[in-house]
């Protein structure tokens, strides 16, 4: 079997970055460089400030000191680490199209094709091409199609690898991961790539959790894998709008139904929905899929997944709305959280920014507060909607460092993300500063509820 001493990544994202970090440390013979075009994330890779890598993990910032400069490296020069690498991942963003034939739905492969016409142009000798991210089932044949017809007559054996990380737990899931998957050709070569790659991960996990299987049913099985994820917490969600009306308690009906050993516990906490980069764009990509193929029925209920989260985004903000005596115009509502979910500064498809353009389309005073995502990060995330001018969002909506002065003379307070310190916040003196009645609008089901109706709020918490 192939050994390999050398590994390049192509895309030093939020996959790419952090699963490299991990591979090297592990395996410390392995030479591995992190490529990316984005000479500023590059830059931000290879800081002297371990505070300011381009990505927030717990626990990222101690493995990369640990073997940064040893055996992992970034870099710009795209080219010789393709050259010199056995093992080249592609780790690249594979979006939503937002033009064109399956614009909203299919996904966007245009960086996928770009690395694979870099790696044909440039390697000289064999090379095992591992797709890392996320990418449509039948993917690979395209890959092939390209490295076979555009390549220097060298062989290409392509592996799919996707990947299960979740952000904020991103190293941990790496450490332990329930399982790795690698799919590949049913062929002499296939079988001793996969091997290889094996190989690699057996530096740390227990072969047993190293799955093997085709090509195509790795790569479905990536997002197959988010959309049972996704579709639970859409399931639970619709249920937290029933108890809201039948005074049910949502939290009662996780714990109730994931006793059972089939159903299991986990993934069901009731939300202002789910948001982040992966789920809305691999089911959409899932659901453009099916419908290509003619499935219309499977189209239709994987669709259902989506339409149900935004429904509950839509019902949140309707829920402060109302509650508010059916008008925020002018009212100061506090937003605490941006983030998709707790522990990561990423807000890509965060609930935040659907809630906040709702509120803002009533005229509602907004003030938000996170302690990892930065101003820019919030302003660009609203702008990108185009709903109103950026000195409009400017306007409405302000960005704070201070939570506990943001609330002084608020109306309301919407608690978007889950992070840890919303729960050890002083809520009698938040309390006292805030316009009465005051009210928080629980969206995270992290507050305690006797505490807050005892300080004398208006306290809704989702699914209650
Ligand atoms: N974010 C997650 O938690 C997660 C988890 C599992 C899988 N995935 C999948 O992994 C893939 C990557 O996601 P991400 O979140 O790391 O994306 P990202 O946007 O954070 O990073 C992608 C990087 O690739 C770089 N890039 C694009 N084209 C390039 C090229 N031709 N050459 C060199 N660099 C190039 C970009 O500059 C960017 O820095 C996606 O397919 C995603 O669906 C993401
Ligand atoms: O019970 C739950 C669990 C999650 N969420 C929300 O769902 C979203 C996604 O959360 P999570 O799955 O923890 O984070 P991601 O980083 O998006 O990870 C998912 O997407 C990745 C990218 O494909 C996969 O690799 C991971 O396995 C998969 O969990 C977040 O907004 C969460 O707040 C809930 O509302 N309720």
């Amino acid at each position: 079997m192939k050994t390999i001493t050398k590994i390049c990544c192509i895309g030093a994202g939020y996959v790419g970055g952090p699963t490299m970090s991990v591979i090297a440390n592990k395996c410390p013979e392995i030479q591995v460089t992190v490529v990316d075009i984005n000479k500023d994330r590059i830059d931000q890779w290879n800081t002297e400030n371990l505070d300011t890598l381009p990505i927030y993990e717990p626990g990222l910032k101690e493995i990369v000191a640990e073997s940064r400069g040893k055996n992992l490296f970034f870099s710009t020069d795209v080219d010789t680490a393709i050259d010199e690498a056995q093992m080249i991942f592609i780790s690249v963003n594979t979006p939503t199209k937002t033009y064109g034939k399956g614009k909203g739905q299919a996904a966007d492969l245009k960086y996928i094709e770009l690395c694979a016409r870099n790696i044909a142009k440039v390697a000289k000798d064999d090379k095992i091409v591992v797709e890392k991210s996320t990418l449509p089932v039948r993917t690979a044949q395209a890959i092939q199609n390209i490295l076979e017809n555009t390549g220097n007559d060298v062989h290409f054996e392509i592996l799919s690898n996707p990947e299960f990380l979740a952000e904020g737990t991103a190293i941990e899931d790496l450490l332990h991961a329930d399982r790795v998957l690698i799919g590949g050709n049913d062929t002499p070569s296939g079988q001793e790539a996969k091997d290889a790659l094996s190989a690699v991960y057996e530096h740390w996990l227990p072969k047993e959790r190293i799955l093997q299987t085709n090509v195509w049913s790795s790569e479905l099985s990536k997002l197959v894998a988010n959309a049972f994820l996704a579709q639970r917490v859409s399931s639970i969600n619709t249920i937290s709008a029933l108890c809201e009306k039948t005074d049910a308690n949502v939290q009662e009906i996780s714990r109730a139904i994931g006793f059972d050993s089939r159903i299991g516990p986990k993934f069901l906490n009731a939300s202002v929905g789910f948001g982040g980069s992966c789920f809305q764009k691999d089911i959409l990509n899932l659901v453009y899929i099916a419908r290509s193929y003619g499935l219309n029925e499977v189209a239709d209920y994987w669709e259902q997944v989506i339409i149900a989260n935004d429904y509950q985004k839509r019902r949140f903000a309707g829920k402060i709305i109302s509650t508010l005596y059916n008008t925020v115009s002018g009212k100061k509502i506090v937003l605490y959280g941006w983030a998709f979910k707790k522990d990561t500064n990423d807000t890509r498809e965060s609930p935040a920014i659907a809630i906040a353009d709702a509120l803002l389309e009533e005229h509602a005073e907004l003030l938000v507060y996170d302690p990892k995502v930065k101003e820019d990060r919030i302003y660009a995330d609203l702008d990108y909607l185009g709903t109103r001018s950026p000195e409009e969002n400017r306007r409405l909506l302000k960005v704070t460092s201070d939570p506990i002065v943001a609330t002084k003379e608020a109306h309301a307070i919407a608690l978007l993300t889950e992070w840890d310190e919303f729960t050890a916040y002083d809520w009698q003196k938040i309390y006292d500063q805030m316009l009465k009645p005051a009210f928080v609008f629980d969206g995270r089901r992290i507050l305690d509820t006797a505490l807050m109706n005892e300080i004398g709020f208006n306290y809704y918490k989702i699914g209650e």
